[in-house]
């Protein structure tokens, strides 16, 4: 099978004025195939959400490239980037701030449909309509974020990332800020979804107990480099390099 993303020697070095250049992300490279849950785990600061945010392309790698479905996208702009945007959503760890406090999430939902060309009719069925996927009814349409629990906002934001018909969803921290009831009900309804649209995930998250029952495999991260890679079972159960075992005693 092929990949669907494929990361080859990304590199990220932060250029400070007057502070030592500092690498975040140091010459990553994995493939992510379709329909898989790749768990990306690791300690604060090992360089996750800046790896997530060089494919995502909201910042440029230093070194290194980026391929979707083969094409190399590292340096793509103008529409065929704008094109990739869509291919690729990200759902964040803080639901609410990630809407517009002023919008409906109906509307916020709408916005990304309407950007696509569909009339404001044809939008607001859609957003019922993906609302409803996401397990939240059509009352919601017309709530504002903070007027939502944090569990049915982060089901919105997941509504709004697939309103683009994305291949590949990056879950950052999606779950980290939710109780732990809720944050199942999250993973059931990705789990649905990647089921129903052959979608594939990255999945970025610290909980090594949530990594174990969603993902199909899992690379460690630290120090901005990849130390370990492997199924859940092989790498939260028996670990081999030193850095994931003390992370894996550290949360035991
Ligand atoms: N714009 C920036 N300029 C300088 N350094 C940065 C910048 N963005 C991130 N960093 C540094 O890069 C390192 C990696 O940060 P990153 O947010 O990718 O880690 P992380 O593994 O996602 O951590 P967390 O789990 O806490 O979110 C950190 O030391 C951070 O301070």
């Amino acid at each position: 099978m092929k990949p669907v993303l494929e990361i080859k020697n990304l590199t990220k070095t932060f250029v400070t004025e007057g502070k030592s250049d500092f690498t975040a992300v140091d010459h990553v490279s994995f493939q992510l195939y379709p329909g898989e849950t790749l768990g990306i785990v690791g300690e604060s600061g090992s360089g996750k959400s800046t790896l997530a945010r060089i494919i995502s392309r909201l910042i440029d790698a230093t070194e290194g490239s980026v391929f979707l479905d083969g094409q190399d996208v590292t340096e793509i702009k103008g529409k065929k980037l704008r094109t990739y945007y869509k291919d690729i959503q990200m759902v964040f760890q803080s639901p609410v701030t990630s809407f517009d406090p002023r919008r409906s999430l109906g509307d916020g939902i709408g916005e990304s449909l309407r950007n696509q060309g569909l009339s404001k009719k044809e939008a607001k069925k859609e957003a019922l309509c993906l609302l409803q996927q996401c397990g939240l009814s059509s009352e919601f349409y017309e709530r504002y974020p903070h007027e939502v629990s944090g569990g049915q906002c982060q089901r919105a934001a997941v509504a709004r990332a697939l309103a683009v018909k994305p291949q590949i969803v990056i879950c950052d921290e999606a779950t980290s800020a939710l109780d732990v009831t809720v944050q199942q009900q999250i993973i059931e309804l990705l789990r649905e979804l990647k089921k129903e649209r052959n979608l594939a995930y990255l999945f970025i998250c610290h909980n090594l107990a949530l990594v174990q029952m969603f993902c199909d495999r899992v690379l460690v991260m630290n120090d901005g480099k990849i130390v370990e890679e492997g199924t859940p079972d092989e790498v939260i159960m028996y670990p081999k390099d030193e850095y994931t075992k003390m992370l894996v005693k550290s949360v035991l």
